[in-house]
């Protein structure tokens, strides 16, 4: 905690030096109010890093100085203390990380080879985390070839990443799964030397359900305080000195306790106020767990429930949208946000894989003219930016090139799950938008986290229907306060038959551009047969989604309150709601056999989702 404390005061010290011109991750120059300000006034150089490394930032990153938790974090990492780092999104945890590490390996005495097998080891929750940190750390490593990155994660071919694995990777970033088959399976895979473990997003792992993989890593790489160290194929537990955990996430909350617990030594909080700070003793991990009196020995800190870091010029707003309209009112939206501005990059958040794959479709080939007269071959589209998909049951090479593309494309509209929501880092994204909503207040957090990124401005829009929208008391309880988006003011800007000065209506349902979209809507679907297939997919998808809400939400999502046939309508399909009830019927005892015959938890079906 000293070290933590006296970092922050070093900051807060420097920060009249504040004002001058900041470089961003993509090199261009702006500034930073400094009451806004995501960095630090200290260089890296002063926080101990290497200066080859300091250079490699500065220039081949363009990263002139560290941010706040940079500036507070590798001190810390240098130092080979345990750590639990919490930081609001696009706040620069990556680097706190690989920046220490890479400047310890580059600094031993004997450099180190490839045969010397894998030093550190960085855990992350989905594969486009995975590509992405090892994208960073390629660059990071430019003039230090001697130290090899790796990835090994789902979806790749088994046999390739044992032969790489073979060779030695010295930092090797993983996705849980896929590492604990190589650690069991791949008897080459030499980790011997290991000393870093990092829990990135560590929150989103545990919920993804990897909870018992993740025990089991920990105990075969000797790492857990009650790990089976003296097992057969553990390496045998390394001196205190030798072994540094760390866990970060913008949203640390009482789910990573039991992880804290397990794998970290007297660790350094970084971003944690002490007001949401509880003695573990006070807090019980998991209902198994009796051995409080243990706790006692520890006095390690965790946090407790408490507010998220939502970066502060971050504009959050809610429209409240009757279910029939919600369609209607979603492309209203983003055609809106679109002709304001046609050069942005925008993310739609779904529940549900089917979801975007239906919306995917309906906004690449939906023709729309508000005048009757224009022929349909002459209609235009309804939406002219480039539109991207990108969930969980796409094909690798399908989610890889989206991912890229959205990365680099200067303009367009990225459809997704929350396979996006964590840690990915999308340049200059301008909006959110949270058709689905997120559930979890964490999960809202994380996803309005892909825009105002280091600094940046951002706006995030969070669609609710009239009943749900205690939903904003909930997120009110974590510090998040959003304000009502002027949705009439929208509406009422689209001509009607060409005709601008049409009578509006005050309910949204009534509002004439709202009925004759929807009439459009439910016409063009009716029309192709693959597009109805899947809206009545996505339907059933949705509704499933809808009762899988948990705990205190449930009293917020009522599946019990859905008018099945408005929500039909939200998917532009005219059938009768027992027409598609039946479907979603046989579908869901479908997937319960699935899931009874596979053996699959709760939280296992949340990960199907995405
Ligand atoms: N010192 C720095 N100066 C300028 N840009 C930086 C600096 N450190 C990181 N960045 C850039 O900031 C952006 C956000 O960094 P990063 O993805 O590590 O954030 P994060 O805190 O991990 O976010 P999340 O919580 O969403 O995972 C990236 O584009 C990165 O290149």
């Amino acid at each position: 905690m000293a070290t933590t404390k006296k970092n922050r005061t070093q900051v807060t010290k420097n920060k009249e030096s504040e004002k001058k011109p900041k470089l961003t991750g993509d090199g261009t120059k702006k500034e930073i109010k400094e009451e806004n300000s995501v960095f630090a006034a200290c260089s890296f150089t002063s926080l101990g890093l290497h200066p080859t490394l300091c250079e490699q930032l500065r220039e081949r990153m363009g990263f002139e100085g560290p941010t706040l938790v940079q500036a507070q974090a590798i001190p810390v990492v240098l130092s080979g203390r345990h750590a639990l780092v919490n930081a609001a999104t696009g706040t620069g945890k990556t680097i706190a990380y690989l920046a220490p590490i890479v400047h310890h390996l580059q600094g031993y005495d004997k450099r180190i080879e490839r045969s010397d097998g894998t030093f550190a080891l960085v855990l992350v929750p989905t594969r486009e985390l995975c590509l992405q940190v090892h994208e960073i750390l390629q660059k990071l490593l430019h003039r230090f070839h001697w130290i090899v990155p790796g990835y090994i994660m789902g979806g790749e071919s088994r046999s390739k990443e044992k032969a790489r694995l073979r060779k030695g990777i010295s930092i090797l970033i993983a996705t849980p799964g896929r590492l604990l088959d190589h650690l069991k399976n791949t008897s080459s895979f030499l980790y011997t030397n290991l000393r870093w473990i990092i829990f990135d997003e560590a929150d989103r792992i545990l919920e993804l359900g990897f909870g018992k993989e993740i025990q089991e890593i920990l105990d075969l790489l000797g790492s857990t305080k009650t790990g089976l160290g003296d097992q057969e194929n553990t390496v045998p537990r390394p001196s205190k000195s030798q072994r540094q955990n760390l866990l970060l996430s913008a949203t640390l909350n009482e789910k990573v306790n039991h992880l804290a617990k397990i794998s970290l030594e007297d660790p350094v909080m970084i971003g944690i106020d002490d007001e949401i700070m509880l003695p573990t003793s006070k807090i019980r991990f998991d209902h198994s767990d009796s051995d409080e009196d243990n706790e006692d020995k520890h006095s390690n800190k965790i946090p407790a429930v408490g507010a998220y870091k939502v970066p502060v010029q971050l504009i959050q707003r809610y429209l409240k949208v009757p279910c029939g309209s919600r369609l209607a009112v979603l492309l209203s939206v983003l055609k809106n946000l679109f002709e304001r501005d046609p050069s942005q990059k925008v993310v739609l958040f779904f529940s549900t894989c089917d979801a975007v794959d239906f919306h995917y479709s309906l906004l690449s080939e939906f023709h729309f003219s508000s005048s009757p007269q224009t022929e349909e071959g002459n209609r235009p589209k309804f939406l002219g930016c480039k539109t991207l998909r990108l969930h969980g049951n796409m094909e690798q090479e399908d989610r890889t090139n989206s991912f890229q593309a959205f990365k680099t494309d200067k303009s367009a509209l990225l459809l997704s799950t929350d396979v996006s929501a964590r840690g990915l880092d999308f340049p200059k994204v301008r909006c959110i938008i949270q058709y689905d909503s997120p559930g979890e207040a964490t999960e809202y957090v994380h996803r309005v986290g892909r825009t105002a990124r280091l600094g940046e401005r951002g706006e995030s829009l969070l669609f609710l229907q009239p009943a749900e929208i205690d939903y904003l008391q909930d997120l009110e309880k974590h510090g998040v306060s959003l304000t009502e988006y002027p949705l009439s003011k929208v509406l009422d800007s689209f001509p009607i038959s060409g005709n601008k000065n049409v009578k509006k209506s005050v309910f949204i349902d009534l509002h004439p551009w709202i009925l004759c979209l929807q009439k459009a809507l439910e016409s063009f679907i009716a029309s192709k047969p693959k597009i109805n297939e899947l809206a009545k997919r996505a339907f059933c998808s949705w509704v499933r989604a809808y009762t899988a809400h948990r705990g205190d939400l449930k009293r917020i999502f009522m599946v019990k309150k859905l008018h099945l046939g408005h929500v039909a309508k939200s998917f532009a399909l005219k059938q009768q709601p027992s027409l598609v009830g039946k479907s979603f019927q046989n579908q869901t005892k479908k997937r319960k056999r699935f899931e009874k015959k596979n053996g699959m938890s709760n939280k296992r079906r949340v990960a199907r989702v995405t």
